[in-house]
């Protein structure tokens, strides 16, 4: 093999079968500590799907999605995306994936309170390395889709809670992810804006990418196409 065609590092992981992003018997919990969040867990969220993890208070519902989305380190197991082993990448790596692969919809919206509506919805063009100019036009479209008709050179002090919501959702899809995990994406909306954070979410999906959303909504996860619901038992087990 020509020495310039070697790949540096070879991700390949035979076990996947063919799902955009999986985990692997992965086991974590906080702080080195003995009560495991997640232990022996195993998921695969295919290109096209809505996802829907449910379980009582507590079982570990958003530690899953920081574990798949690379933002907390694994004690066992293996996280994969498209087929590669990612969760032992270099930080730098993971960094990177997350900008741009992933998006996120955090369960308490988390804006950046320092910055305008539309520049938290173009704040992954910084993270990706883009001229925001080049997602505006997007941005424009997603905050209009979502109903959110206040200007968008307000703080989010100055938006409520239900319009900060739905701005995270349009945040999390502005870099058009090949994953997305949302965190009760619809906790604090009425049933429309509820609808709209759906019908996105399930607009996106069917783009070809894969829909992760944590949630306590007997409704969203019949309607998702795959649910996989926990029980505190899987959690706290040794
Ligand atoms: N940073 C942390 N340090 C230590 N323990 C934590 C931390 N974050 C969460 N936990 C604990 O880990 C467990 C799982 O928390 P997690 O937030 O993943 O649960 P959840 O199922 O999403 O809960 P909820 O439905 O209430 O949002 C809980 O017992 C929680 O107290």
């Amino acid at each position: 093999m020509n020495p310039s065609t070697t790949p540096v590092r070879s991700y390949r992981n035979p076990t996947t079968n063919g799902a955009r992003l999986a985990a692997h018997a992965v086991s974590f919990a906080y702080g080195g500590g003995s009560a495991r969040v997640a232990h022996d867990w195993s998921a695969e969220f295919r290109a096209g799907e809505v996802s829907a993890i449910t379980g009582p208070s507590g079982c570990g519902k958003s530690t899953r999605l920081y574990l798949l989305a690379l933002m907390l380190g694994l004690d066992g197991g293996i996280v994969e995306l498209d087929g590669h082993r990612v969760d032992d990448l270099p930080d730098a790596e993971r960094a990177r994936l997350r900008a741009t692969r992933f998006g996120f919809v955090f369960q308490d919206a988390a804006l950046d309170s320092t910055r305008s509506v539309m520049d938290n919805v173009l704040e992954a063009a910084l993270y990706r390395g883009q001229d925001p100019a080049d997602l505006r036009p997007r941005a424009e479209t997603l905050l209009a889709q979502m109903g959110v008709d206040i200007p968008v050179d307000r703080r989010p002090g100055q938006i409520s809670g239900g319009q900060a919501q739905r701005i995270a959702v349009c945040r999390a899809l502005v870099g058009a992810p090949d994953v997305v995990f949302a965190d009760e994406p619809t906790g604090n909306l009425d049933p429309g804006s509820a609808a709209a954070v759906l019908g996105m979410l399930r607009e996106h999906a069917d783009s070809g990418a894969a829909v992760v959303i944590v949630t306590h909504d007997p409704d969203i996860a019949s309607w998702a196409d795959q649910h996989l619901p926990l029980t505190s038992h899987q959690s706290l087990s040794a």
